[in-house]
């Protein structure tokens, strides 16, 4: 198994080495218990990616597994402060985030990554990570229809996007581009049974069980 803390890409910094631990994933997540997984929630603002996330962390951790949400929103108030919404920016934030759940993962964590992340390409990129380090990888479609997310809009970003206050709104003038093979589509129901099919998800495929 390869190590995801090593490079995607050569380091540009010609003075940078690489380091090889002496410990492996194996080692550790003996020591914790638990082996780790990455689970990905697409979908538009105001589809209800993060109130699942919460849930399933609420739910795991309730049940003695680690569980951290990196939640789009929330992480844009430090690690990705500083990027918008253009497609370079959002291709970033996406990578930064996939890469952090790669190194939780590896941790044993299950890693819950509420993001719109619009982009195939980007979403494609963070599952190769994961696939290259036989690290477990989830794609979850929040699959609300955009009407509901304008009916909820709980920041009032859809009414100020129709009104032409704001611009690159996704779902409205910026693109969405729904996953090809999703693990799961989330639909109609309540959150709790979102954050009960996503339990029951891990559970079927082997993932975050004691180790
Ligand atoms: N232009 C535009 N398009 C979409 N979303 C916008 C925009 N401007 C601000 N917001 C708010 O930012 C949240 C999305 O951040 P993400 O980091 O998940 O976005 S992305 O993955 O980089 O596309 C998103 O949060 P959620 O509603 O939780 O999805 C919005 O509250
Ligand atoms: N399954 C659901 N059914 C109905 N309302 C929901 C559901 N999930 C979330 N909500 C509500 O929808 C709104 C947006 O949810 P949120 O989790 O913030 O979405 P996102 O993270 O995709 O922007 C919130 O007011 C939340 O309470």
């Amino acid at each position: 198994m390869s190590d995801p803390r090593s490079p995607a890409a050569p380091s540009p910094h010609r003075d940078v080495v690489w380091h090889d631990g002496g410990l492996d994933r194996t080692a550790r997540q003996e020591a914790l218990g638990h082996a780790g997984a990455t689970v990905w929630l697409t979908g538009l603002s105001g589809s209800g990616k993060s109130t699942v996330a919460f849930e399933v962390e609420r739910r795991l951790v309730a049940s003695g597994r680690p569980a951290y949400v990196l939640d789009g929103d929330n992480l844009r108030h430090g690690l990705n402060a500083g990027l918008g919404f253009s497609a370079e920016d959002r291709a970033e934030n996406v990578r930064r985030v996939g890469e952090v759940a790669l190194l939780l993962a590896d941790a044993g964590v299950v890693a819950l990554a509420p993001l719109v992340s619009p982009y195939r390409v980007d979403r494609a990129r963070v599952r190769s990570r994961h696939e290259s380090a036989a690290l477990p990888f989830l794609e979850v479609h929040v699959a609300t229809p955009l009407e509901e997310c304008e009916r909820r809009d709980p920041k009032g970003l859809y009414a100020k996007a129709r009104a032409g206050e704001i611009s690159g709104m996704t779902g409205i003038d910026d693109p969405w581009e729904p996953p090809e093979h999703p693990d799961l589509v989330l639909a109609a129901g309540s959150a709790d049974d979102h954050a009960a099919a996503i339990v029951a998800l891990l559970a079927e495929r082997g993932i975050a069980a004691r180790v």
